[in-house]
């Protein structure tokens, strides 16, 4: 079955395969018959578009790019991610820029100033998410929080998450478990000493075993079944998929075949998520004393009741689905960016290795409690945010109420992309913006907490990610120990400079190549 996705790559499949299937007409009247079915369906949503987009006329929308009829500025996408091809038009059209995608209406936002307006101003007004297809099928009916509707379920589940599952207290009460984690992977490292590693793959695992111990007390034997699902998600759930693209066109969900993967997808998690919980259960019932793991947190909770939105064991599923998502490859990728900048800057890794074996002074084990002070480590890490954002265009936001932004009218349920890679590379705010420089954070008070809007890696305002602390534990101690330990070398005597950067296309903005290093243990506590 092919998707139909409007990358450029994905788009040429499509057509290849509507050319197939054309050429498969055995006949010249099924050639004819197939012409006019296409032209019937083409003049057919046109005129659906442009009843829709009628109503637009009266507003004054912000400028942008000259729209397509039917796909609007999609072919604008062509061939780029979407973060880098935003950032280009926004030079020509401006800041705030409208855009047309296919059926869906987008404000693009890419200035420091624009995204204050947007996250601080009219916080409230545009605080909702977009539901997709796969989001309501997937996320048990978005009662997730990331992409829950703005209201009184959502700041429930927010509370929850940033009171009880991930606040200071919390993340610190899985130390011990990233100790152990680190532990094994040192001793991974140390056996693989002098041959290659596949960066990406071992950090996921890891990464994951983390967040599987903090959420469920044990490793979890669907691991591979989850990065595999959290993957395709990513990649599905974009919402730059044609029929995500036209909403009202249902048919195209089936047709498409997105409408089978997503369910099968679906089946497959409720059933991993059903076997968690029956061997949490059992282990529960077995006895023994045992940290409070977030599955822990969440059913007791659940069972003492008194909240005005009961929860559900499915909203509890919809909500590990954030865990997983938000805990794995965001920390994951930063820590694969952050190894790659260093391999090209090695004055950087020199400089970043001598504060960190210095500050270790020699010590044989590494505890969590051992990272504080560990500035110029903590500037690496931000210069990589800055660089690559994991979610470079953080999650779309939508307004509940119709607001004006730099004078534009936007109105109710208007789509809007906040480009947070285009503020972070803005060079009005950065100079020599586009190159890996830690040193700049030396010298200045930015930080990635939401008040400065020229370095939102978290997002900001009522939607940012409760998460950050746990996140970056997560980076500072796994860098540190990596960098402590061992000396790290690209492997076929490649030069740091034909590292490749390519990111990935989707949601998140991961290394495209994974990075493959080769460790020496180097034991500086001798
Ligand atoms: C380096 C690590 C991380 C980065 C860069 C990151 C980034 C982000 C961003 C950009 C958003 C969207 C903000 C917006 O739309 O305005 C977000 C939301 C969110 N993140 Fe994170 N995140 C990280 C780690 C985590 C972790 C560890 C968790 C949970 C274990 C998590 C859970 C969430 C949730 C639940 C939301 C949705 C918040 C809402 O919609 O109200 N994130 N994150």
């Amino acid at each position: 079955m092919v998707h139909i996705y409007m990358s450029p790559i994905n788009m040429s499949i499509y057509l290849e395969d509507l050319h197939f299937t054309y050429c498969k007409a055995e006949t010249m009247y099924t050639k004819i018959a197939l012409s006019l079915t296409v032209s019937c369906v083409i003049l057919f949503l046109y005129l659906v578009l442009n009843k829709k987009t009628n109503g637009a006329k009266s507003l004054n929308l912000p400028p942008g790019p000259p729209k397509l009829p039917l796909i609007g500025n999609v072919h604008h996408l062509a061939g780029l991610l979407p973060h880098r091809a935003f950032r280009d038009l926004a030079q020509k059209h401006g800041p705030i820029m409208h855009i047309q995608l296919g059926q869906i209406s987008a404000v693009i936002i890419s200035s420091p100033r624009l995204a204050k307006e947007v996250l601080k101003t009219h916080d409230v007004a545009l605080a909702d998410r977009p539901k997709t297809f796969g989001s309501e099928l997937v996320l048990y009916r978005n009662t997730d929080i990331a992409l829950a509707p703005y209201g009184e379920y959502w700041r429930q589940m927010k509370k929850i998450a940033s009171l009880e599952l991930l606040s200071a207290k919390k993340v610190q009460s899985f130390g011990l478990i990233r100790e152990q984690e680190l532990c094994s992977f040192m001793n991974f490292l140390r056996i693989s000493s002098g041959k290659p590693v596949n960066i990406h793959k071992t950090i996921t695992e890891l990464v994951n075993n983390v967040v599987c111990k903090a959420s469920f007390g044990k490793n979890c034997k669907h691991q591979d079944a989850l990065l595999e699902f959290l993957d395709e998600f990513g990649r599905v759930n974009s919402g730059f998929y044609v029929a995500d693209l036209f909403p009202d066109f249902k048919f195209l969900y089936v047709v498409s075949g997105l409408r089978s993967t997503l369910m099968k997808m679906h089946k497959t998690l409720d059933k991993i998520f059903n076997d968690i919980f029956e061997e949490h259960d059992s282990r529960k019932r077995d006895g023994g004393e045992h940290e409070e793991d977030l599955l822990d947190v969440l059913l007791r909770i659940k069972d003492e009741g008194g909240l005005e939105f009961p929860i559900t064991n499915n909203n509890i599923k919809a909500i590990f689905v954030d865990i997983f998502a938000g805990g794995t490859d965001t920390s994951s990728v930063t820590i694969e960016w952050a190894m790659t900048e260093l391999m090209r800057h090695p004055n950087v890794l020199e400089k970043v290795q001598t504060e960190v074996r210095e500050t270790f002074k020699r010590k044989k084990k590494v505890m969590e409690s051992d990272i504080q002070g560990l500035s110029y480590l903590q500037s690496v890490i931000k210069e990589t945010l800055r660089l690559h954002p994991p979610i470079p265009m953080l999650l779309p936001h939508v307004s509940r109420e119709h607001c004006k932004i730099d004078g534009y009218d936007i109105p109710v349920k208007m789509k809007l992309i906040i480009n947070a890679w285009a503020c972070s590379t803005d060079p009005e705010y950065w100079d020599d913006s586009e190159s890996f420089k830690p040193e700049r954070f030396e010298k200045t008070s930015v930080d990635f907490m939401g008040n400065n809007y020229q370095f939102i890696p978290f997002g900001s305002g009522r939607r940012m990610c409760p998460g950050m602390n746990f996140g970056l534990t997560t980076v500072e101690f796994f860098l540190a120990q990596m960098l402590y330990y061992f000396n790290w070398e690209l492997p076929d005597g490649l030069n740091p400079i034909d590292v490749d950067m390519a990111e990935t296309d989707g949601l998140l903005a991961a290394k495209k190549i994974h990075l493959h290093l080769i460790p020496t243990s180097c034991a500086p506590y001798n």
